[in-house]
């Protein structure tokens, strides 16, 4: 049995990963994690997860509840992701990280943090999107430089971080496979004259509103022609169940960063 704890246990995705543990095999929650000061603290975890009580209570103790698992599941925010790693690294325990929102440099710790464990750190944990890259990737090669390269995504309103991590991994994608540089290409912000289109540039476009689960769209706009390659979130749940997978695949693995790509077997 492997033992899962969630970090950000009150959230929107900590309820669902909670769920998809108590309903995956071979798996159990042996703990949850908030912020100090969070009004769920000491309450059932089961809860946030529509359960009702599970006998796990949510904690703001790092050091008990990472040394209670085999790994921390955490989707939270960049530089609290990037604590618990740290403390996962220091007590050799894996961990999968769904927080999005890392600057460059932020990516760069991470991978550093993850030398002596294993380390799952990905913008997405469902199946569509990260097929989603690899045929991004085969349809970039094949078009060239001849098509404009447009990504648009839309979240819900309480989102923190845009453009989503996922659109910025489309675009990373897209970019390597035409041979550009991504954080020169990106294209974030379009007002006034502000002149034509440049062949390499990425728009990276974002919309904000409602309760939008999350939904990505990369065009290839030609002379005449588009393709449009999209995905649409109808629920958190493949993130969720994608990231009991990550937890499960990752345990017992060689140290380093690895993504749903490995995770998945699709590199
Ligand atoms: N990789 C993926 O497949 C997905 C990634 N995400 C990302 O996951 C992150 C969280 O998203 P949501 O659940 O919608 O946000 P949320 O705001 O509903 O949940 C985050 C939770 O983390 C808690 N938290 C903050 N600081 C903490 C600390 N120091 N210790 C413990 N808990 C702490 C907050 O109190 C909150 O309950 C975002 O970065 C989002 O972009 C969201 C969906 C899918
Ligand atoms: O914040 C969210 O909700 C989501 N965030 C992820 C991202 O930034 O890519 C993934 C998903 O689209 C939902």
């Amino acid at each position: 049995m492997i033992k899962i704890a969630v970090c950000g246990a009150a959230g929107r995705m900590g309820g669902r990963i909670i769920a998809a543990i108590k309903e995956a095999e071979g798996v159990e929650l042996s703990g949850a994690l908030e912020r100090p000061g969070h009004p769920m603290v000491g309450q059932d975890a089961g809860f946030n997860a529509g359960l009702g009580a599970i006998g796990v209570a949510i904690s703001d103790d790092l050091n008990v509840v990472v040394d209670g698992c085999d790994a921390l599941i955490d989707f939270t925010a960049p530089k609290v992701s990037l604590k618990n790693l740290e403390a996962c690294a220091l007590k050799r325990k894996s961990i999968v990280i769904g927080s999005t929102g890392f600057t460059p440099e932020e990516r760069a710790l991470a991978a550093e943090l993850a030398k002596d464990i294993p380390a799952v750190l990905a913008p997405n944990m469902s199946v569509g999107v990260n097929v989603c890259f690899k045929v991004l990737k085969d349809v970039a090669r094949t078009l060239g430089d001849n098509f404009d390269v447009e990504i648009v995504e839309l979240h819900h309103n309480k989102k923190k971080d845009s453009p989503s991590g996922t659109a910025v991994r489309m675009g990373e994608v897209v970019a390597e496979a035409l041979g550009r540089d991504y954080n020169e290409v990106a294209n974030y912000h379009r007002e006034g004259i502000c002149g034509e289109r440049t062949r390499e540039e990425i728009g990276m476009q974002t919309v904000r509103g409602g309760d939008i689960v999350g939904e990505h769209t990369v065009y290839f706009i030609g002379m005449g022609e588009r393709i449009e390659i999209s995905h649409r979130a109808m629920s958190r749940d493949m993130f969720s169940r994608g990231s009991v997978r990550a937890a499960q695949w990752v345990v017992g693995k060689a140290p380093g960063l690895y993504d749903m790509q490995d995770v998945l077997g699709l590199r």
